[in-house]
C-alpha cells in the first residue's frame, strides 16, 4: 500500500529532552485523522515533521512518497497545506482577506505581485465561499474575529489544492459559536471525497467533527497511547491513560464528550502540581 504518511521510529530530541520517542504512524488515502494528547505531548512537533518543516533526529518520515532528507522540501511543501498558530502570526494585519488566501498559491504572506492569475483569484473566492467568509474578502485580516481568521487560514491552506491538509489546533481561542461553526465547516470538508487527507490536532474531544475516521492518541513525551479507527481508540480507558486522569468518554449524534469520572479524579493532578510548585526554589 502506498501511504500518504509513513513514519518509522521517528524520534525528536532537543538537548536532553526527548520530544517524540520512536513513533510509528501510517496514514492512508481518504483517511481523516484526529491527533489528540495533553499539553507538551509533542503534537505540534509531529505536525512540523508531517508538513516537511522539520526533520526527525532519527527514524524515517515519508510524506506523499518522498522521504525527508532525500527530497527538496521546497518542492514537497506546496503539496501539504498547513494552518497553525505559528503561520498565522506571519500574516500581516493590513493584508486584504482575499490576498491572504491567494498569496498561498505563491508560498508567500504579504502581497508581492500586482497581477495574479485569474484562476487563482477564482479559486480563492471559491474557498472563501466554502468557509462562509466570502463577504469579508475586501476587509483587512486584522479586523476579523478569531473565528473568521481561523476559517480564512484554512481556506489559505487549501489554496494550493494540497494532497494532505494539516490543521494544528484550529479551535484554539474560539467561543462556543465559533467552535460549532468550525466543527460544521470541517465536517463538510471531511465528508467531501475530493478533500485531501486531513490531520486535525486538538486538545478537546468536543472539537472532533463528524466524518473523522481515525485517531492518534499521544501520551507524555510523544509516546503513542493508541492509534487506529476513531471509535476503537477514543475510549475512556485510553483517554484516561493518555491524560493521567480518570476520564469518561461519551459519544452521540456524531459528536464526542469527555469529563472527569468523579470530582476526586482530578485530585492526583492537583497534588502533582502542588508538589511541583513546592520543589521550585521559591515554591
Ligand atoms: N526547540 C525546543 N527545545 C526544547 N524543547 C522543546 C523545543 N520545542 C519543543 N520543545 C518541548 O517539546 C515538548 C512538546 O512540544 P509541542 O509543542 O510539540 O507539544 P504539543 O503537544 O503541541 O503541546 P501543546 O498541546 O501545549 O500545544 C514541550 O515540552 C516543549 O516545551
Amino acid at each position: 500500500m502506498s501511504w500518504v504518511l509513513d513514519l518509522h521510529g521517528v524520534t525528536v530530541r532537543r538537548g536532553a529532552t526527548t520530544i517524540l520517542d520512536a513513533l510509528d504512524w501510517q496514514v492512508a488515502d481518504g483517511e481523516r485523522w484526529i491527533v489528540l494528547g495533553p499539553n507538551g505531548a509533542g503534537k505540534t512537533t509531529l505536525m512540523q515533521i508531517a508538513s516537511a518543516r522539520m526533520h526527525p533526529t532519527s527514524g524515517t518520515a515519508t510524506l506523499l512518497g518522498e522521504t525527508l532528507g532525500r527530497v527538496d522540501v521546497f518542492e514537497l511543501r506546496p503539496r501539504i497545506g498547513l494552518a497553525s498558530a505559528a503561520l498565522a502570526e506571519q500574516i500581516p494585519g493590513d493584508e486584504l482577506v482575499r490576498d491572504v488566501v491567494v498569496t498561498a498559491a505563491y508560498g508567500v504572506t504579504g502581497r508581492w505581485r500586482e497581477q495574479y492569475e485569474e484562476l487563482d483569484t477564482e479559486r480563492a473566492t471559491e474557498l472563501l465561499r466554502a468557509f462562509d467568509v466570502d463577504a469579508l474578502a475586501n476587509r483587512t485580516y486584522g479586523t476579523l474575529s478569531e473565528g473568521e481568521r481561523k476559517r480564512v487560514q484554512i481556506a489559505r491552506a487549501l489554496m494550493t489544492d494540497p494532497e494532505l491538509l494539516i490543521l494544528d489546533e484550529p479551535g484554539a481561542g474560539l467561543d462556543l459559536g465559533g467552535r460549532e461553526e468550525l466543527v460544521s465547516a470541517l465536517a463538510e470538508l471531511a465528508r467531501d471525497p475530493h478533500s485531501p487527507v486531513l490531520l486535525l490536532v486538538t486538545h478537546h474531544v468536543e472539537e472532533i467533527p463528524p466524518g473523522f475516521t481515525h485517531m492518534l492518541l499521544l501520551g507524555p513525551h510523544g509516546a503513542v497511547q493508541a492509534a487506529g479507527p476513531l471509535e476503537e481508540v477514543l475510549t475512556s480507558q485510553n483517554l484516561s491513560a493518555a491524560f493521567g486522569l480518570d476520564l469518561l468518554v461519551a459519544h452521540g449524534g456524531g459528536r464526542w464528550l469527555a469529563r472527569a469520572a468523579t470530582p476526586a479524579a482530578t485530585q492526583g493532578r492537583h497534588q502533582e502540581r502542588h508538589q511541583e510548585r513546592s520543589t521550585l526554589p521559591n515554591g
